[in-house]
């Protein structure tokens, strides 16, 4: 009897406890987001009402079911309300700086790259703006301490291992290796089409080309390895985004416990597997390594040396999955949503296949022969104007910055909205959401945009994205690869739905038909 009665005060006692636990913790999230808002408030930044625990999730949820139910986008290129449809609705009401709340988690939300700008200046880059802890922290899996999300001297250290894997010798390299995994995938298109089979999702294909040119060009796997990678990335990456969605909400993970786990358990499979290429690699000892980018990376290596300390084995895992990640799946949907465009614009498939033939006047493609493919560099900025692939970008502030009279508190998330920038009339004129490559002609950098910062494909400052140039590369090659082999028109079957899934992509896929082209018939 008295064995129960303690039990029973035991168990009060202890539910007491935990209520008091929450209770505390509750207060302690809900004040520290209070404290927040009231210093954005008083340093005049407003945006719509968030409310305890969700922020503004709720609305921002309503507002893109109802875009996905509204009407079709008509293929319009007016993707910004469709895509982010909070944002355009939200700019309406607060103007192109307002804050939004994920969670707890206040965001500053920038449309604005003249405001962009006065953020910027000044500012030591990898110091008083770092990335998201919230982002950190639910990537984790994904990135690690890769370089898109170490901060400070570590970044600076990771910077400089990692830039020489881009010079344009090592770029050089890569391109036979591109030349032929593309037209290893080209020759199967060119199987479907024989059979009749006209209609081909080509960003599934593009973007598994993509993952096996970097696999390769980076990593020196081979195709059954870099198919595994792939493939447990992509699943990291769809059970990522559904965990995502209550990200900043406290205890927001334990909601989706079972996809946390799956996370994790991916994120294990995908590092073992770094980690038996890279065990490979050091134990090959071959007299002259590859200097691709995991011959860099490794501890031996003498340019690591030189810049002090190394890459720890955690650190060189994590840099791995950054690249192969990051280093496909960007360059893969830029010639997606290209291939989507010229299907709509069929004069533009004429004048870059003149200008392929004007270039290489019929041979093999080679290194020397990219930049002179003028014409498709604008295809290139305007696509990646209309649609980029990275369509956002974030920092948080470590210390308090000074705006002009107003001061951005410490702890403040930024989200720069390129989609929003990108297709804003005020900086581009009312022709903003039409495809015209020719902007580019007369402005290459900036395509006319009335504001330097008001075009951010790449991101900016020292931050900008590392791989660009291998970018580049790619994009001419495997895009004059297609060119020159087949000519595409929309499918009937395409929906016309852009979204955001990490980058942008099309949600249900790019069926395209396709027809082969013989020398006969061009
Ligand atoms: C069209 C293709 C690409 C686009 C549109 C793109 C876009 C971007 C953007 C916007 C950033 C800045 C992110 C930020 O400031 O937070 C970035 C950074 C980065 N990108 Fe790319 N990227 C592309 C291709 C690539 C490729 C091919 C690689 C690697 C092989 C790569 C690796 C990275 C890395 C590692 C960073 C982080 C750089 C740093 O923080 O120092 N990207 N990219």
């Amino acid at each position: 009897m008295g064995f129960l009665h303690d039990l029973q005060y035991f168990s009060l006692a202890m539910a007491s406890l935990l209520i008091c636990a929450v209770g505390v913790l509750v207060f302690y999230f809900w004040f520290s987001a209070f404290q927040l808002n009231l210093k954005l408030q008083r340093n005049g930044f407003s945006g719509p009402p968030p409310r305890f625990p969700m922020g503004n999730i709720n609305e921002m949820k309503r507002e893109g079911e109802k875009a996905s139910h509204g009407a079709p986008l008509a293929m319009s290129n007016d993707i910004h309300s469709t895509a982010f449809p909070y944002f355009a609705k939200w700019r309406l009401s607060y103007g192109k700086v307002f804050v939004y709340w994920l969670g707890t988690e206040p965001f500053l939300y920038i449309g604005d790259p003249g405001f962009l700008k006065q953020v910027s200046n000044g500012v030591v880059m990898s110091k008083a703006w770092g990335k998201p802890t919230v982002f950190k922290r639910d990537r984790d899996p994904m990135f690690g301490k890769g370089l898109v999300m170490v901060e400070g001297d570590d970044w600076v250290r990771h910077r400089r291992i990692i830039t020489p894997a881009f010079s344009s010798g090592n770029l050089k390299a890569m391109i036979s290796l591109m030349v032929e995994t593309t037209n290893k995938m080209l020759d199967e298109w060119t199987g479907q089409v024989n059979f009749d089979m006209h209609e081909i999702n080509v960003e599934g294909d593009i973007i598994k080309n993509a993952a096996e040119i970097i696999a390769k060009t980076s990593f020196g796997m081979n195709h059954q390895y870099a198919e595994r990678v792939f493939e447990k990335l992509k699943a990291m990456q769809v059970t990522l985004y559904r965990s995502g969605r209550l990200l900043g909400v406290p205890f927001g993970r334990l909601v989706y416990l079972k996809q946390t786990l799956e996370e994790r358990k991916l994120g294990k499979e995908i590092d073992d597997l770094l980690l038996s290429i890279i065990t490979a690699r050091k134990a090959s000892h071959i007299a002259e390594p590859p200097k691709d980018l995991l011959g860099l990376l490794l501890p031996d290596n003498h340019v690591n040396e030189l810049l002090g300390k190394k890459l720890s084995p955690r650190e060189l895992v994590d840099e791995c999955k950054t690249f192969f990640f990051g280093g496909h799946e960007t360059t893969a949907l830029a010639v997606s949503w290209t291939l989507f465009l010229l299907a709509k614009q069929p004069k533009w498939q004429t004048l870059l296949r003149e200008e392929i033939m004007e270039v290489t006047g019929g041979e093999p493609l080679d290194f020397t022969m990219l930049p002179k493919l003028e014409k498709m560099g604008w295809v290139m900025n305007e696509v990646l104007r209309l649609y980029p692939p990275a369509p956002n970008v974030q920092r948080q502030v470590r210390e308090d910055i000074q705006v002009g009279d107003t001061i951005i508190p410490k702890g403040t998330n930024i989200w720069i909205d390129l989609v929003g920038m990108h297709h804003d009339p005020a900086l581009w004129g009312e022709d903003v959401n039409e495809f015209r490559p020719e902007r580019f002609k007369e402005d290459v950098l900036y395509g006319g945009c009335k504001h330097k910062m008001g075009y951010l494909p790449f991101g900016f400052g020292g931050r900008m994205c590392v791989g660009r140039n291998l970018a580049l590369m790619e994009y001419k090659t495997v895009l004059s690869l297609i060119l020159t082999r087949f000519s595409m028109s929309l499918s009937p079957n395409y929906l016309h739905s852009p979204t955001h899934l990490l980058s942008l992509r099309p949600s249900c896929g790019m069926p395209l038909i396709l027809q082969p082209i013989t020398p006969n018939h061009p």
